[in-house]
């Protein structure tokens, strides 16, 4: 599990993400365009050599397997291929989560590259988004992983505008139970529970390292 140090100040954490983030920005709309577009195939196939030749120019250099989590010295995070929140993951929505004490929310909006059944947002798109947002509220800052997910899709969930919310239930040991819900402007669309668990390696006390 790449959890990595960076030797950066909090100015070359703004620079980089005033550098990713619009590029990631760019990619997004170019899914979006990708799946609406109605130009002619000339059209089509002269986008994909452009893409194509950009890919390859940002593949110049590129690090080994995924970003992992990074963090500076002074508390940090950067989760930037994170497929959430993530700044430099165009595949993320991406979501901003906030935190009030015992629960965390997020409003935002999925368009036609989340899409499942016409129109609506796929179940597991939801099931991903609130992982992440009970995840988030089962611990501000220990990484507790989902041990459980479980899952109450009432209605379909409508394309546009969402919230996502979540509040801890209980906390038994390692074990944290997080209760949450998606919504659209009508109410809710689908109810969760959880149980978030600490790993050994991120227990009080454990000599062990992340696998
Ligand atoms: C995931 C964090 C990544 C870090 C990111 C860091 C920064 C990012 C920035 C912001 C993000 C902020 C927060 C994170 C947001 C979202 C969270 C997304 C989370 C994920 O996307 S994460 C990936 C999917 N997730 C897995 O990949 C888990 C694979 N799995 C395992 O890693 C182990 O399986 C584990 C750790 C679950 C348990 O293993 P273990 O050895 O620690 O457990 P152990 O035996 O000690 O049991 C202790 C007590 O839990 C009970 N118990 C055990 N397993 C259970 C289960 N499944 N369900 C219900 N209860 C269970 C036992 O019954 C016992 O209960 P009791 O004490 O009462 O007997």
């Amino acid at each position: 599990m790449r959890f990595t140090a960076e030797d950066i100040d909090g100015h070359e954490v703004a620079r980089r993400e005033a550098l990713y983030g619009p590029l990631a920005e760019a990619v997004r709309e170019l899914v979006d365009a990708t799946i609406r577009t109605e130009v002619d195939a000339a059209a089509v196939q002269e986008v994909e050599a452009t893409v194509r030749a950009a890919t390859a120019r940002l593949r110049d250099r590129q690090i080994d397997g995924a970003f992992g989590v990074r963090y500076t010295e002074d508390g940090r995070i950067m989760p930037w291929g994170n497929v959430v929140i993530g700044l430099r993951n165009p595949i993320a929505p991406p979501l901003t989560v906030h935190r009030e004490r015992d629960r965390c929310w997020s409003e935002f909006t999925l368009g036609a590259a989340y899409e499942g059944p016409p129109g609506h947002v796929h179940g597991g798109i939801c099931a991903l988004v609130l992982d992440h947002v009970l995840g988030s509220a089962s611990s501000p800052e220990k990484p507790n992983f989902t041990g459980t997910l479980t899952l109450r899709y009432r209605r379909a969930t409508p394309l546009g505008p969402l919230r996502a919310e979540a509040r801890i239930d209980r906390v038994d040991g390692v074990k944290t139970y997080v209760v949450g819900a998606l919504s659209d402007s009508d109410g809710v669309t689908v109810e969760a529970e959880g149980v978030f668990i600490l790993p050994v390696w991120a227990r009080e006390g454990s000599t062990t390292t992340p696998t």
